[in-house]
């Protein structure tokens, strides 16, 4: 079925990249959890890679608009964190948090249709987009059974279907495959190809075959910090043979962040 082309796509573009940050430090609780960050990320899929901890969730809240910058730039389509045109860049912006709340009770078609209204799309265009984005993460067939009686997987899909129901310019995606099974995280990462040849995709995962199969750039956090950004087979390349690691990406995400460890 034909997209139909949105508003948004349409707009004029006054920045030259999706997300940039300057200098960003994010502060989760009390802890300090993202340490002056420079980014700058435009249209493709961009994954997000780093142990448990290193501030991923942190930083896409931070991009999310979710959680405010303690210190540095962050700037979302051009407009910076703490901006009143926040508003309207928020309508651009889809997200999967970690873990989301939603109305048991709901179907997922009425589930995907709320968020839907939340970001405020026309409402002649929303039971169209609602299909698109439910027939998208494969769940067609589901879309009009309740959210308590899906599997894990499921939700989760229902959760990038609202992620993409609005034709985002930005969306970031926290552990998105977390409990798809094998078949589904291979129709996954062809959504993901999909959805980056256009939009500006960061999905955070600790899959990191995910990340060499469907991201056009690698971002490795650790500690706040981030320690690589490259191409996958620049991943790939960073591991040797004595690297921890089944493939070439785990053994070069391994020696990475090997190599911080002895040089700190
Ligand atoms: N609400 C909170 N209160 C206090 N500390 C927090 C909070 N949320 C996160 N942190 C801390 O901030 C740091 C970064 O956490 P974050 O969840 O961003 O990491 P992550 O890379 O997403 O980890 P994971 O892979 O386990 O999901 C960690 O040290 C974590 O303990």
């Amino acid at each position: 079925m034909a997209r139909r082309v949105t508003a948004a796509e349409t707009a004029p573009t006054t920045y030259a990249h999706e997300v940039r940050a300057a200098g960003l430090t994010l502060r989760a609780g009390r802890r300090i959890a993202v340490h002056e960050l420079d980014l700058e990320l435009g249209t493709g899929v961009h994954g997000l890679l780093g142990p448990n901890g290193a501030g991923k969730s942190t930083l896409l809240s931070a991009m999310a608009t979710v959680l405010r910058p303690r210190r540095g730039e962050l700037e979302l389509l051009g407009v910076p964190a703490g901006s009143p045109a926040l508003r309207e860049v928020r309508r651009r912006v889809g997200y999967l948090p970690q873990e989301f709340g939603y109305y048991r009770r709901f179907t997922v078609r009425e589930f995907v249709t709320y968020l839907a209204w939340l970001k405020e799309m026309p409402t002649a265009e929303v039971p169209g987009a609602v299909q698109r984005a439910i027939e998208r993460v494969g769940l067609a067939d589901r879309a009009d059974d309740r959210m308590r009686t899906l599997s894990g997987g499921m939700v989760r899909r229902a959760g990038i279907a609202q992620a993409i129901v609005n034709d985002p310019r930005v969306v970031l995606l926290d552990e998105p495959t977390a409990g798809l099974d094998p078949t589904l995280r291979m129709r996954f990462r062809d959504l993901l190809r999909e959805l980056g040849s256009d939009t500006c995709v960061v999905v955070s995962t600790h899959l990191v075959e995910d990340v060499a199969a469907a991201c056009d750039s690698v971002l490795l956090l650790d500690e706040g910090r981030l320690v690589f950004r490259g191409a996958p087979d620049e991943l790939a390349a960073a591991g040797t043979d004595s690297d921890d690691g089944d493939t070439a990406s785990e053994r070069g995400y391994s020696a990475l962040l090997a190599r911080r460890g002895s040089a700190a």
